[in-house]
């Protein structure tokens, strides 16, 4: 069976313990009546022992069918992998019944489902108390996880039952009642379960049992018939009562009598029907001396009540299902704040949401502690409750790898979560920076919208304007400043800036990742915009250093402190913090795309689908939107596209070629992604010429007539192209007309030899004449002397920089230059400012 298929037997639905519990009862009928037969004809005691035997033997096969496996087999022979039955067995054992010394059979008694048992002894007795013992283990052990509950009296020194304690965990079995008070508790709570009915009555279809070890010091004779009460109203309420020491006053109402001597115990008549036939004088009970049950393997017990309180857990783990809200799809407006259920503690819902004063969360939690999980819980929260009009998401995701992907289109599954815009996976700092350029200009356009309505705050402008509050999630934000660099000096200055501005017109922030997020000591006044902290499995660093709440945390749980992450006094109940559990999202994968799907389908019209970021993907020039344009004839400007930006909204990175002056591309750079920028130009350059042009190619350093014969044969077909050499290159430049001069290696020795002032005049009064220089440098020095030291660059070319840091660039532009070079990534300067524009450039290969 699956390990879920186990989980559902464990902890079975009512409907299923109902039929069980009627089940139960016939049977329970059944076995009185077949017993009272069969001990019929033992009694009286047949001479021959032949008899006595055969009858031992039938009783023993009886004892199997109606007591199987841990309520009737000998203890010996059961293990912690015995499994139960499929409820709370109708007979149990209570030792070996002993006609002849070699002739024995288990001697059971009726319980659930009829009756009671009652010890003449109580458990100061050893015998007794590892009867007892043995007695519920054999209870528990036999019923399904969380069927059966018990409640135990232990008025002597109370540790009779100290080895089940891993039950008390799991609310199956409190700690047990040592005093008057916790006696008198127990009655109480027992007669409340009797008096609230039957099963059905109470909604629920669980059984009690009242284990009596000893009764307290001081137990009243009223005591003891609120018990004979509870014993005869009990059964049918689905109560039992297993009372030891029981000799006053007569026998329990429907208990079988145990009666314990010195070297066996004897066993009265059951309630319901007698152990001796109707019409004979014999003085009842069982006819022959039972050898009660020894004390069961402490290592048993153990293993046995780790296995129920895991079953129970197991069972009662949250589903993404119980965060979501319960009356359908966004009901609820977010002028006033946004709030989810993220958890559950100790039964009850935990709910955290953004408002001006709770603006910005911190979570943190080491790697796999469950942030990923975290997130999507609560996100899934908010986009179930607040529809698109009230909320929008922005999601990132610093860390390697695919994140957000249950909220984004797949190939297979093209539905998303509407409320999310865009989203970063893999991001780098220069998506983030983007992200707050976006975020800071929406910021710029709601206080201006608050300025234009005489200074409305912002549930105010709500009235009258769609502002949707929106939440932008990074995670692994240490990953923004882990060089401690001028972008990340830049970034977390305007990130203190936009965490102010921001709360007041429904933006909020949720920074994640490892540690303390790298944002500040604790005095730092950042921190204080992130109220709402959340310390995950290793993530104490969010909360004050003297708060200790989330350590040694399990995975599936979190603590979530309001308070900036103060403590309290150790053990006191902080209303600012709450230890939750929250459920596993990814659990049950088909939960999230019914979800999703539910979400997208209630989409407004018009919604369109999220823009992806993956740092880790190549975009291709033949997918790009503005190259289709130009192919379909729609673009009359013709460009060098380049690649895709490193932003939020995708941008093609692209070098206009119209006629202002400088309208040139420089590309820069030793690596063969340099060569590819300059093939990628030219080829989106001539798709975007809409009359045929001239493309003069000029393959001059190694290695480069192969990509130029390429690109000249696929060119040819709508464009004149030439290929030359040096000399046919400075021929072409001097001819004057019009075209794309497109030189591989424009610091060869060769090129070298072209006069710098022809170059220098090509990039400066060539664009205007309709002639463009698009060129490929592999070191800075040449270009930089061809562009001279006045800091000239942006008026004779764009540069597009691949393996060449900033630090090497600086002779070139005349300024300090912030550029670090890494695979797969570029950066464009085009134009006097100083901030090149990272992107992904066009990778080669089918177009989707
Ligand atoms: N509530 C939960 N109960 C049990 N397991 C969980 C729970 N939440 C997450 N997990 C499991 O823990 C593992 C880590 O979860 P998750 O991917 O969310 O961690 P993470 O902290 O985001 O990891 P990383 O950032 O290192 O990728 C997963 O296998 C996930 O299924």
């Amino acid at each position: 069976m699956s390990a879920s298929g186990r989980e559902v037997d464990a902890v079975a639905t009512p409907k299923a313990r109902a039929g069980r519990a009627a089940a139960l009862h016939r049977r329970v009928e059944a076995v009185a009546t077949a017993a009272a037969g069969i001990l019929d004809e033992i009694r009286p005691a047949p001479a021959d022992h032949h008899r006595q035997y055969e009858l031992a033997e039938r009783l023993r096969a009886a004892a199997e069918q109606v007591a199987p496996g841990w309520a009737g087999a000998p203890l010996e022979t059961l293990t912690a992998a015995t499994p139960p039955g499929d409820g709370p067995p109708t007979c149990v054992r209570v030792g070996a019944a002993a006609p002849l010394d070699d002739a024995r059979f288990p001697a059971l008694v009726p319980l659930f489902g009829s009756g009671h048992l009652s010890v003449d002894v109580d458990a100061a007795d050893p015998r007794v108390a590892g009867l007892l013992r043995a007695l519920l283990l054999r209870l528990f052990a036999a019923t399904p996880a969380g069927a059966l509950l018990a409640r135990v009296v232990d008025g002597g020194p109370g540790d009779t039952f100290a080895g089940f304690a891993a039950l008390a965990d799991a609310g199956l079995l409190p700690p047990p009642a040592t005093d008057l008070a916790g006696w008198h508790a127990v009655l109480a709570e027992a007669e409340q379960w009797v008096a609230a009915g039957t099963a059905r009555q109470r909604g629920h279809d669980r059984t009690l049992l009242l284990v009596v070890a000893s009764l307290p010091d001081g137990a009243a004779p009223a005591d003891l018939e609120r018990l004979a009460d509870l014993a005869d109203r009990g059964p049918r309420a689905g109560l039992h009562l297993v009372v030891a020491g029981w000799p006053v006053g007569g026998a329990l109402p429907r208990a079988t009598p145990l009666a314990v001597r010195t070297a066996y115990a004897l066993v009265g008549d059951p309630p319901a029907a007698g152990f001796s036939s109707p019409g004979t004088e014999s003085p009842g009970g069982l006819n022959s001396p039972v050898f009660v049950d020894e004390d069961p393997p402490a290592e048993l017990v153990t293993e046995v009540c780790r296995r129920l309180a895991r079953q129970i857990e197991d069972g009662s783990r949250l589903a993404l299902a119980d965060l979501l809200p319960s009356d359908g799809l966004w009901t609820v407006g977010s002028v006033d704040g946004l709030s989810t259920t993220v958890g559950d503690a100790a039964g009850r819902p935990v709910s955290l949401g953004f408002t001006e004063l709770t603006p910005h969360w911190l979570v943190s939690g080491r790697s796999q502690a469950g942030r990923s999980a975290f997130l999507t819980d609560a996100l899934f929260g908010l986009a179930a409750r607040y529809g698109p009009d009230e909320l929008a998401l922005y999601l990132t995701d610093l860390g390697d790898g695919e994140s957000f992907v249950e909220f984004l289109q797949t190939e297979r599954d093209r539905s998303w979560v509407p409320q999310v815009r865009a989203a970063g996976m893999a991001a780098d700092r220069e998506y983030v920076a983007d992200l707050f350029g976006e975020l800071e200009a929406e910021v710029r356009r709601r206080e201006e919208a608050s300025r234009r309505a005489g200074g409305q705050r912002y549930a105010e402008l709500r009235q009258h304007q769609s502002l949707p509050r929106i939440v932008c999630v990074i995670d692994n934000f240490p990953l923004v400043l882990r060089e401690r660099d001028r972008l990340a000096t830049d970034l977390l200055a305007r990130l203190d800036a936009l965490a102010r501005a921001a709360r007041s017109y429904g933006i909020h922030l949720v920074l994640a990742g490892e540690g303390d997020l790298g944002i500040g000591g604790p005095r730092d006044p950042l921190l204080g915009q992130f109220p709402v902290r959340v310390a995950l499995p290793g993530g104490s660093a969010v909360l004050e250093p003297a708060n200790d709440s989330a350590a040694g945390l399990p995975v599936g749980s979190a603590v979530v402190n309001t308070a900036g992450g103060l403590g309290g006094p150790r053990g006191a109940t902080r209303g600012h913090e709450r230890m939750i559990r929250f459920p596993d999202p990814y659990g049950d994968p088909q939960v999230l795309t019914e979800l999703r799907r539910r979400l997208w389908s209630a989409r407004p019209e018009g919604s369109v689908p999220p823009v992806v970021f993956a740092g880790y993907a190549r975009p291709l020039l033949a997918n790009d939107p503005r190259h289709r344009a130009a192919l379909a004839g729609r673009v009359h400007a013709p460009a060098a596209l380049l690649g895709r930006a490193v932003d939020v909204r995708r941008s093609t990175v692209a070098v206009p070629l119209g006629p202002g002056a400088g309208r040139n591309l420089a590309v820069l750079g030793r690596d063969e992604e340099a060569e590819r920028l300059l093939v990628t130009a030219v080829r989106s350059a001539a798709a975007a010429q809409p009359e045929p042009g001239r493309f003069v190619l000029a393959p001059l350093a190694n290695g480069s007539a192969e990509p130029a014969g390429v690109l000249a044969a696929e060119l040819a077909g709508r464009h004149r192209v030439e290929t030359v050499d040096a000399a046919g290159l400075r021929a072409a430049i001097e001819s004057g007309e019009p075209g794309y001069l497109v030189v591989f290696g424009s610091d060869v020795p060769d090129a070298t030899e072209l006069p710098p002032e022809l170059l220098r005049s090509l990039l400066l009064e060539g664009p205007p004449a309709g002639r463009h220089l698009l060129g490929w440098w592999r070191t800075p020095a040449p270009l930089a002397g061809l562009l001279g030291p006045d800091g000239a660059v942006d008026k004779l070319t764009a540069v597009a920089v691949t393996d060449v840091p900033g630090g090497r660039l600086e002779r070139l532009f005349d300024r300090p230059v912030w550029w670090e070079p890494r695979p797969g990534r570029a950066a464009l300067w085009d134009g006097p400012e100083e901030q090149g524009t990272v992107f992904v450039p066009f990778g080669t290969g089918e177009a989707a």
